[in-house]
């Protein structure tokens, strides 16, 4: 074969910058490959007049591209869930080859499009879907295959850590937010990227590659960062933490943690020092220890890397007569673990309480004793009285690694206490043993 021909769905961000790096690189790209890789339709909505497609068929609609008997490889960056699941099995219907950057669409149909492509004999690659630009899915799939991997843990979406780095220099969450807009890297509706929901996508594929489980994001437990407040993150530097929002996914007994949530990272670990639209992935292997992937988890040609790098493998594999060298989750079908995810408050962890309290003697020892009834210790404790403010002075805990239905019980009964005003703030801790 002498060129593998590529049908591309949606030029926008992710599109324009595949389209743009494959002419920019063809040279050099057609070398690692072992033959040409040429773009021979491209099919989207909007149109950018940034981007000249030459003599190639174009057209609002993309159907063409996967009804193309000259496409061998459609590529999916149109984003959404149902229009791209129809958009993909089409695909692999008609017998074509399959590479997305729709993180979403592979965490929630991604079970379905796996059979099916397996039947039909044919790669479906999702590299580019997360983590950006790093190669973490390779990292896992294949770096990491000697390992019996139990956690990995990251920061995984660009616009969430480009708003948490912009807001410890005292800027407003909305005005970060619309910069990251402008920049393409938030998601069509963004409060995925805020609320956790794009982080549970990518974390669910990855515990999934990790742990040889079924995909399982309907299961997966998401928190965002909209409701973070600056006196929290600022409180917890002074306890020698910095606010990430990670998504954490862990193996336990008889069960997996799956989880997104804002939480404390001590500031001399590396990932406390990944900011802005950088990502990075910690995934810790029996074998190797510890491992982190870290790069641009967002962009245009920072994604098309990844989108590419697909291209290349699936181009490889057409040319080696297969239907894909490595397993789409990583494990053959029948290693395929039926390992479910936890609930919520099965899983363990620190935790940083803040207790809105009368500052009147007593009311340390009253928290202290609901704590320590609960099993819960308490690995230090701050309170300022600079910041007596009407008689209440917040009160400050790190604790101990406990389980989480520990926790829910003691803030039960520290917020019926007489002396406890409000909710007590919960940011979980993480420390990466
Ligand atoms: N922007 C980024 O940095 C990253 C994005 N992704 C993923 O890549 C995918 C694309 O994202 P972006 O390029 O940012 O989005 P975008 O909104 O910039 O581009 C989407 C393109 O698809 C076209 N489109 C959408 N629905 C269509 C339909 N039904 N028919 C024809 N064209 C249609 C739109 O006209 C637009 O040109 C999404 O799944 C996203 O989650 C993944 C990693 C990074
Ligand atoms: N909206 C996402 C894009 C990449 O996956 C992010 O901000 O990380
Ligand atoms: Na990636």
């Amino acid at each position: 074969m002498k060129e593998v021909r590529v049908g591309i769905c949606g030029l926008g961000t992710v599109g324009g910058g595949t389209f743009n790096v494959l002419a920019r690189n063809a040279g050099l790209i057609a070398g690692r490959a072992g033959c040409a890789i040429r773009t021979v339709r491209v099919a989207t909505r909007t149109w950018r007049d940034d981007i000249d497609l030459g003599d190639i068929p174009f057209s609002t609609d993309i159907m063409d591209v996967v009804n193309d008997p000259d496409v061998d490889v459609v590529v999916e960056l149109i984003g959404g869930y149902e229009t791209a699941r129809e958009l993909v099995l089409a695909a692999i219907a008609n017998g074509k080859h399959v590479v997305t950057a729709n993180k979403a669409l592979i965490a929630v149909h991604g079970n379905e499009i796996f059979e099916a492509a397996a039947e039909a004999g044919v790669a479906v690659t999702y590299e580019a879907g997360v983590a950006g630009g790093i190669p973490v899915i390779k990292a896992i799939r294949e770096g990491m295959a000697a390992n019996r991997i139990d956690w990995l843990a990251g920061i995984i979406n660009g616009t969430g850590n480009y708003i948490l780095t912009e807001m410890r220099k005292g800027r407003p969450f909305n005005e970060v937010l619309q910069e990251a807009q402008d920049l393409g890297y938030a998601e069509a509706d963004p409060t995925f990227d805020v609320e956790g929901v794009d982080a549970a996508h990518k974390l669910t594929i990855m515990a999934s590659a990790s742990f040889g489980v079924p995909l399982q994001f309907d299961r997966a437990y998401t928190e965002g960062i909209s409701r973070l407040t600056p006196y929290d993150i600022a409180h917890a530097e002074l306890l020698g933490y910095r606010v990430k929002h990670l998504g954490i996914a862990r193996r336990r007994e008889g069960g997996i943690e799956l989880r997104v949530h804002p939480t404390l990272v001590p500031q001399s670990h590396l990932i406390a020092q990944v900011d802005g639209v950088l990502n990075a992935v910690l995934v810790d292997g029996d074998a190797v220890g510890q491992t982190m992937y870290y790069g641009p988890g967002a962009g245009d040609e920072a994604t098309a890397s990844a989108v590419i790098a697909d291209i290349v493998d699936v181009a490889r594999t057409i040319q080696a007569g297969g239907q894909g060298r490595v397993p789409y989750l990583g494990f053959a079908p029948e290693a395929i673990e039926d390992l479910e995810v936890l609930p919520m408050e099965y899983t363990q962890s620190a935790y940083y309480l803040r207790i809105q309290a009368l500052d009147r003697p007593g009311v340390l020892a009253k928290v202290a004793s609901i704590l320590s009834e609960h099993g819960i210790n308490i690995e230090s404790i701050m309170q300022k009285e600079s910041e007596v403010h009407d008689g209440r002075i917040p009160v400050i805990i790190l604790t101990h690694t406990v389980q989480e239905r520990q926790v829910n019980q003691a803030i039960e009964e520290l917020e019926a206490l007489d002396e406890v005003d409000d909710q007590v703030v919960r940011i979980r801790a993480e420390n990466f043993n």
